[in-house]
């Protein structure tokens, strides 16, 4: 049922400093400031519906997104794109609610998750041992490690970090593309000793046929891969499941443009038996994932072996429906929608280059 016409479309363009602490860098984006081209559609239902959408940036690339977005490019009328989700947020049901099964085990222990927050590349080693003791404190188990950039650094980073967390615990590491096939592998039997239970995007993203190699190759080392924050379609992750490519499979809500060109990864992978573990941090990638993960487990997956989703801790308290975070799981959100919702007062103070934290930044660089 049609409730209301559109009757107006606004794009604003809401950046983070983020590069100001190195948080969110890594071997190819050493200083992402975390960014969104913020969408928000009003119709003229007497109820107010409205529907708001997020395009995740590290910053320049919002100027790109949203000129695409004002001249209301196909992406955007539901074809997939890169990292576009604009979903109702009034009414509408969230997707959890399809399902049951599985619905009691998330609403009592939520939906396992690790930690980025820990080791990202343009942290000091007193930084990262400092933020992994916090994240033990508050019962992380698993952690994700940035590497790529220079083999001696990686190796003393990876040591301290698994002294740290102990045997146990789950160690992931991640390139970001940073290598070229054959390099990727001797890098990784390098960093082998340290128990990586997977190497995220070791190469281009587009390589299919040489993600392949890479995990053949890593095999014998019990390392996983595990790839696809940068992967823009479904055809891409068929690809990659039909080549036996990747171990761990990584969606990523806004890069897979639309709920639905989501689920149909999500429903390639069950078919193909490989876990689906959501990449996740920047601005509100949390937010939007954990509906698709929750989703996952109740109604496809119906399996918690060797998945858990990506969190960050970073740019929550913008969000009106922010994640909540129990002993490193997902609770799963009780608000209708999508949790795409920024809160006014975040969007102003943060729109570039005119809101005043910008402008503060600004002045301050040009004293
Ligand atoms: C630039 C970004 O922070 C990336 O480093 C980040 O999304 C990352 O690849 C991740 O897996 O979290
Ligand atoms: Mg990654």
């Amino acid at each position: 049922m049609v409730r209301g016409r559109i009757i107006r479309l606004s794009v604003r363009d809401v950046r983070f400093p983020t590069s100001l602490g190195g948080h969110g860098s890594d071997a190819m984006h050493t200083d992402p400031d975390y960014s969104a081209a913020y969408v928000v559609i009003e119709t003229d239902a007497g109820d107010g519906l409205a529907g708001c959408g997020i395009t995740f940036t590290l910053g320049k690339g919002t100027e790109v997104d949203r000129s695409q977005e004002r001249r209301g490019a196909p992406g955007h009328s539901g074809r997939p794109q890169r990292r576009v989700g604009p979903v109702g947020q009034a009414g509408g049901k969230a997707p959890m609610e399809v399902a049951c099964g599985h619905e009691e085990q998330m609403l009592t222990h939520g939906y396992p998750a690790y930690t980025t927050s820990c080791a990202w590349l343009g942290y000091s080693d007193d930084t990262l041992k400092q933020r992994c003791a916090e994240a033990l404190k508050d019962g992380w188990t698993r952690f994700k490690v940035k590497v790529g950039a220079d083999l001696q650094d990686d190796m003393r980073r990876c040591r301290l970090i698994r002294d740290m967390i102990g045997p146990e615990k789950t160690l992931m590491m991640d390139a970001n593309q940073r290598w070229d096939v054959p390099e990727a592998v001797e890098w990784m039997s390098k960093l082998a000793e340290f128990k990586p239970l997977w190497i995220e995007e070791p190469t281009s993203p587009d390589d299919i046929l040489g993600h392949a190699t890479i995990s053949k190759a890593l095999v014998p080392l019990g390392i996983g891969v595990a790839t696809g924050e940068q992967c823009h379609n479904r055809v891409i992750f068929k690809q990659l499941l039909q080549a036996n490519a990747l171990q761990f499979l990584q969606i990523d809500s806004c890069r897979l443009g639309s709920v639905n060109e989501n689920l149909s990864v999500i429903l390639m992978a069950k078919k193909f038996g490989i876990p689906v573990c959501p990449h996740a941090g920047g601005v509100g990638l949390c937010e939007l994932v954990q509906h698709l993960i929750i989703f996952d487990y109740i109604a496809v997956s119906a399996s918690l072996k060797n998945r858990m989703c990506e969190y960050v801790d970073h740019l929550h308290e913008h969000f009106k429906y922010p994640v909540t975070i129990k002993q490193a799981s997902y609770m799963p959100p009780k608000a209708a929608g999508y949790s795409t919702e920024m809160k006014e007062e975040s969007v102003k103070k943060h729109q570039y280059p005119e809101g005043e934290v910008w402008k503060r930044l600004h002045a301050a660089h040009e004293n």
